[in-house]
């Protein structure tokens, strides 16, 4: 992906969403609707397990994009920003700081 980052393939899905493009894998999963994204969300989960349970690495990194792929498929399907997860991920943050900086929380 040659350091592209997840928010930036949001964008490319995003924009495959608004601007279909002939031949694109995305715009498949778009024209054949939510519960073909979800299978695929699912089938992917489904991989990074099994290849967990391997031994080689290379596979989990490997199905492990693929499920990012498709989750950011499902995202965008959703109507959901990109940010609403990032702004979750951060505020759970705030909450780990918050019990584990300050140490006069144990005592309560
Ligand atoms: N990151 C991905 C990406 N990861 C995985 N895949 C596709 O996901 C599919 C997973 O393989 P499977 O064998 O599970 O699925 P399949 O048999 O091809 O398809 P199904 O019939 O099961 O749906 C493959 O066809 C991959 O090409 C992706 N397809 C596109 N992208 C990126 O999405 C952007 C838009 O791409 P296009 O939609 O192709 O324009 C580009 O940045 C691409 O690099």
């Amino acid at each position: 992906m040659n350091g592209q980052e997840l928010n930036e393939l949001y964008a490319v899905i995003a924009d495959r969403k608004a601007n279909p493009k002939e031949g694109s894998y995305t715009n498949y999963l778009f024209d054949k609707g939510l519960d073909k994204i979800l299978k695929k969300v699912g089938e992917e989960t489904t991989e990074v397990v099994i290849a967990a349970k391997n031994t080689d690495p290379q596979e989990v990194i490997y199905e492990s994009a693929d499920l990012l792929y498709h989750l950011l498929v499902l995202l965008v399907e959703k109507g959901i920003p990109y940010e609403a997860i990032t702004e979750e991920l951060a505020k759970r943050e705030g909450l780990v700081s918050k019990t584990t900086d300050r140490p006069e929380i144990d005592n309560l």
